[in-house]
């Protein structure tokens, strides 16, 4: 198994502050050329618009999914509104932009392509696969779930890496078609989904259009691709739903879906063995446990809880029937980072080609979590003593939301299979994201945040 460092982001800073730095200069340099530059600018974007319009290959449909967590404030549920997003690709200079973020660098290594790579997981694996010397290339439709802000963020610490992000849906099969003409990805690690239990029940439509069509449209291309890549894939610790027998096993049934959210993911399973059952493709599904860790995601609760804490709001804590615990098997981002290129060091080839399937493939799940659930109250205590400020907490009932009472994660198959081991614990953890939280925020405008 290859070899990475403890902490691929160590050498990276968490702060924009950097970038802001970097971007003030950059500023500078261009300020004594605006006038130039502006009259390029406008001669130039009307070359774009005539192309635009011609071009075949320029635009794709995608839901507009703006929700409570982004900077925008109306909240679409409309299912049926779609905006139509130019995400404008293709061209000579962009085409060398992605063979050079695709290149492989070291012996024996992967080219892979990282669908949801502005994401949380997305940002922090493409990093630690580009420093083993693997290509990368990532794709992202930088969609308003969360603030695009912290992606583009996250964007500009992956260019600095080398890694060239592809502005586009993996609903969009003109442009995935194209990327697979143009890289032999030995592998893809899909990790782009609405996530999220709770927002489910304001736009269903967002989970179908990313979890169920975007996945087969994306296997779709991955079937008829020669060579055909192995595919490690995000599902979901929410597909154990209502089970009570815990630790949580790969073996125990899975038909009890708390939320639609889990029931997307369950069907990703299902239509993995399908691709794999006809076309011969290695499929590999990676159950994570409420990932958290530095440059995470602001609709969870970790983070919003420390955004809570301290803007001195109130924080609601949910408490099952009878004052029972919520307690979930919280997992720090380097442990999911360890266990997502184990998964794809030991993902065997697919045996198909160009839609033909030759031999039976490799078909897998696993659990990545921590093995030790928190109840959500100890995590309030842990962030409280972190930012040396009291939570004001509201305890409420769990909403019949889609939330579950509890995750446990049993491992062994993941630590039996390519020696995943978790190695962070909850405090350890959540004062790493706090000295991040408070660096990247803390150079950002307050009405940002
Ligand atoms: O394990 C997973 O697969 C899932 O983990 C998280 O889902 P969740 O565990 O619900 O994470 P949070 O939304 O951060 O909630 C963490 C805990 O806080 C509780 N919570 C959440 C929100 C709130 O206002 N109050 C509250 O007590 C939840 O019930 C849960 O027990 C992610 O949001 C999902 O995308 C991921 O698939």
């Amino acid at each position: 198994m290859k070899q990475m460092s403890s902490s691929h982001m160590d050498n990276i800073p968490s702060t924009p502050g950097k970038f802001k730095m970097e971007k003030s200069s950059y500023i500078q340099r261009c300020r004594h050329s605006s006038s130039v530059a502006k009259l390029t600018f406008f001669v130039f974007l009307g070359l774009i618009l005539v192309l635009f319009f011609k071009s075949p290959s320029t635009s794709s449909l995608s839901s507009s999914s703006s929700s409570p967590y982004s900077s925008s404030s109306s909240i679409s549920s409309d299912l049926s509104r779609r905006s139509l997003k130019t995400s404008s690709w293709g061209g000579l200079a962009w085409e060398k932009r992605v063979r050079s973020s695709a290149r492989i660098r070291s012996r024996n290594g992967f080219s892979v392509l990282v669908t949801g790579a502005a994401g949380f997981v997305g940002t922090h694996a493409s990093v630690a696969l580009k420093r083993r010397g693997d290509g990368v290339l990532g794709l992202d439709n930088f969609n308003d779930y969360y603030d695009p802000a912290l992606k583009r963020a996250r964007q500009s610490l992956l260019e600095r890496s080398g890694i060239y992000i592809v502005e586009g849906d993996i609903n969009d099969a003109p442009l995935l078609k194209k990327l697979f003409e143009l890289i032999p990805f030995t592998h893809v690690m899909h990790l782009a989904a609405q996530a999220g239990v709770r927002y489910a029940m304001e736009n269903p439509g967002s989970y179908v259009h990313s979890n169920i069509a975007g996945f087969v449209n994306l296997l779709e291309v991955c079937k008829s691709a020669n060579p055909q890549p192995a595919i490690v894939w995000a599902s979901s610790s929410s597909v154990y739903g209502l089970n009570t027998k815990v630790p949580f096993s790969e073996k125990d049934r899975t038909d009890q879906p708390a939320s639609l959210y889990a029931a997307t993911k369950k069907a990703g399973e299902e239509i993995a063995h399908t691709y794999n059952h006809i076309y011969g493709l290695s499929l590999t599904g990676l159950r994570f446990f409420t990932v958290y860790g530095p440059w995470g995601r602001p609709d969870m609760a970790y983070f919003f809880f420390t955004r809570n804490i301290l803007k001195g709001k109130s924080i609601p804590i949910f408490e099952a029937a009878n004052h029972g615990t919520v307690a979930r098997d919280f997992t720090y981002i380097d442990d999911i980072v360890k266990g997502c290129l184990g998964a794809l060091d030991t993902a065997e080839k697919s045996t198909g080609s160009g839609g033909k399937k030759r031999a039976p493939a490799q078909l897998r799940v696993f659990n990545l979590g921590n093995t030790s659930p928190v109840p959500v109250s100890d995590l309030v205590s842990i962030l409280e003593r972190l930012l040396k400020v009291k939570a004001k907490r509201l305890v409420m009932k769990l909403p019949r939301n889609g939330d579950v009472q509890f995750t446990h994660a049993n491992i062994s198959s993941a630590r039996r299979e390519f020696g995943y081991k978790p190695t962070t614990d909850l405090q350890t953890g959540l004062k790493k994201f706090v000295r991040w939280y408070v660096s990247y925020y803390g150079s950002v405008k307050k009405s940002d945040q």
